[in-house]
């Protein structure tokens, strides 16, 4: 199998995205065929927390590079590029902590990897074939975060907003915010820009027949 393409979606909680990386996924993945396209999440790389406690756990700064095990992901994406399996964590948002389980993870052609901070990390960030960050306004991230968290997530108003208060935003500013200029795409409005999925889409049909420029 030819080398697999990596793409990079960055970009603040909230800002879409989980939705644009799943749409293209899910409007590909029969053309592309069987180890087509697949989507692997930097958050199943939040270190496992379960010799904490609970409230040990809540007080952790999940919006700074040292809550994730940047090296590991950093190796999984060494093997994947290598045509290797890789056993990815799996991550619970409402523990807090890793599950017991692992996903197996098999190389697709292209792999697009989701999360906040890829493109904080100088090693994460040369792996990557291709950068976007969503660039969607922040107060708009905290409305679509508070309606998420709470359904999805186990969250109340008073958590998700404290939490914003004391972390997420801050983070943003200092690590988020800054690492757009890695991006080579910037995209705004989200995760449901149609004309950026379809640029996205037929990029990645282009790079699906032709072996990757390494
Ligand atoms: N353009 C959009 N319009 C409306 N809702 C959106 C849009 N983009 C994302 N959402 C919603 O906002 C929430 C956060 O999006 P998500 O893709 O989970 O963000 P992220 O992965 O960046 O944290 C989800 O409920 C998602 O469905
Ligand atoms: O245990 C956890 C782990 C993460 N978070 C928050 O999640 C977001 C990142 O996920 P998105 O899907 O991009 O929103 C990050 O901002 C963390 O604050 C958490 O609250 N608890």
């Amino acid at each position: 199998m030819m080398k697999p393409t990596i793409i990079a979606i960055a970009g603040p909680s909230a800002s879409g995205k989980t939705l644009f990386a799943q749409t293209i996924h899910d409007e590909l993945v029969d053309e592309l065929g069987e180890n087509g396209i697949s989507i692997l999440y930097e958050d199943a790389y939040y270190r496992d927390q379960s010799h904490l406690t609970m409230a040990e756990r809540e007080q952790t700064n999940y919006d700074h590079p040292d809550a994730f095990e940047h090296q590991l992901l950093n190796k999984h994406l060494s093997s994947l590029v290598n045509n290797e399996t890789i056993n990815s964590p799996v991550y619970c948002y409402k523990t807090h902590t890793r599950t017991n389980e692992t996903r197996e993870f098999t190389p697709t052609k292209i792999i697009l990897v989701e999360g906040i901070l890829l493109l904080s990390n100088i090693e994460l960030r040369d792996r990557f074939d291709i950068k976007v960050y969503m660039d969607t306004p922040l107060d708009i991230c905290l409305i679509r975060r508070i309606k998420r968290d709470l359904i999805e997530r186990s969250r109340s108003v008073e958590s998700v907003t404290n939490q914003y208060l004391e972390t997420v935003r801050p983070m943003y500013y200092q690590f988020i915010e800054p690492s757009k200029a890695w991006a080579d795409i910037v995209i705004t409005r989200g995760g449901k820009n149609r004309m950026a999925i379809e640029v996205l889409k037929a990029k990645i049909r282009q790079l699906s027949k032709l072996p990757p420029q390494h």
